[in-house]
């Protein structure tokens, strides 16, 4: 089954497709990678699945739902989680604020809500820094919050925007086993990444977008052999 199926979803700005007819599924536990180049229409995709963004035409459907048009509120309850590239995690409050209050979207009270966000910066490994004000975070570390954050929610389905990239080697490995180990919490990962080599050994499936049309869809390895996403994207970086 797919937990998420996108039917010729468009989204229009003015004269400008950011969207356009994009059709693709994503299989239930699968992690599937979002690539294209700068202005090709991912991070518009993410906001119409999230419901930041109201679609100009087609239709979303979660877990078996059409749930076109529906508000983040609605999308965070049903259990979509999102990073943003522009991180948003509040500066003044600590590392386990931070995640109390995005648990709170799924949780009816404040102890629970912190129960829930103890457990995932367990998971992350963020509990030495839970009580740390966040601004103090390094980079890596800030973006490991804005993924705790997306994950206290208890997603069925996570949006990941760039969340790997300019991190150490070490930092970017952390973080990939972070998320090959979400499959096994019943997680679904739909991911925007640009490097190549850690889209190719993690993802089930890749989408490549340019200029808001789907480009390509298909298993990592076919990707990379592809003339039009060669010409279009990849260029001489493989
Ligand atoms: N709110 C908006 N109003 C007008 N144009 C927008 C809006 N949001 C995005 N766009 C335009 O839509 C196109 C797609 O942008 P989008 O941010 O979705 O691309 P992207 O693939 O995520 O790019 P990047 O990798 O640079 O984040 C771009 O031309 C962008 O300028």
């Amino acid at each position: 089954m797919s937990i998420l199926e996108i039917h010729e979803l468009s989204c229009r700005f003015g004269g400008l497709w950011a969207n356009r007819d994009i059709s693709f599924e994503v299989p239930d536990h699968s992690i599937v990678g979002l690539i294209g180049p700068n202005g090709a229409g991912k991070s518009t995709l993410f906001s119409m699945i999230a419901g930041a963004q109201q679609p100009t035409s087609g239709k979303l459907v979660f877990a078996g739902r059409d749930v076109t048009g529906w508000s983040p509120h609605q999308a965070a309850r049903a259990g979509v989680g999102r990073t943003f590239q522009l991180m948003r995690v509040f500066s003044s409050m600590t590392v386990a604020e931070n995640v109390a209050t995005a648990a709170l979207v799924r949780h009816r009270s404040t102890r629970e809500a912190r129960r829930a966000a103890d457990e995932v910066l367990e998971r992350l490994g963020l509990g030495p820094v839970a009580h740390t004000q966040a601004s103090s975070l390094t980079a890596a570390g800030k973006k490991r919050l804005e993924m705790a954050r997306a994950l206290a929610i208890r997603p069925k389905l996570l949006l990941l925007d760039e969340v790997l990239s300019g991190l150490t080697p070490t930092e970017a490995n952390e973080a990939v086993e972070i998320v090959r180990s979400l499959r096994r919490d019943d997680v679904t990962v739909v991911m925007v990444e640009h490097v190549m080599e850690i889209i190719m050994p993690l993802c089930d499936r890749v989408v490549v977008l340019h200029h808001g049309q789907k480009l390509f869809e298909g298993a990592p390895h076919d990707v990379v052999r592809d003339a039009a996403v060669v010409d279009a994207y990849l260029g001489e970086a493989v």
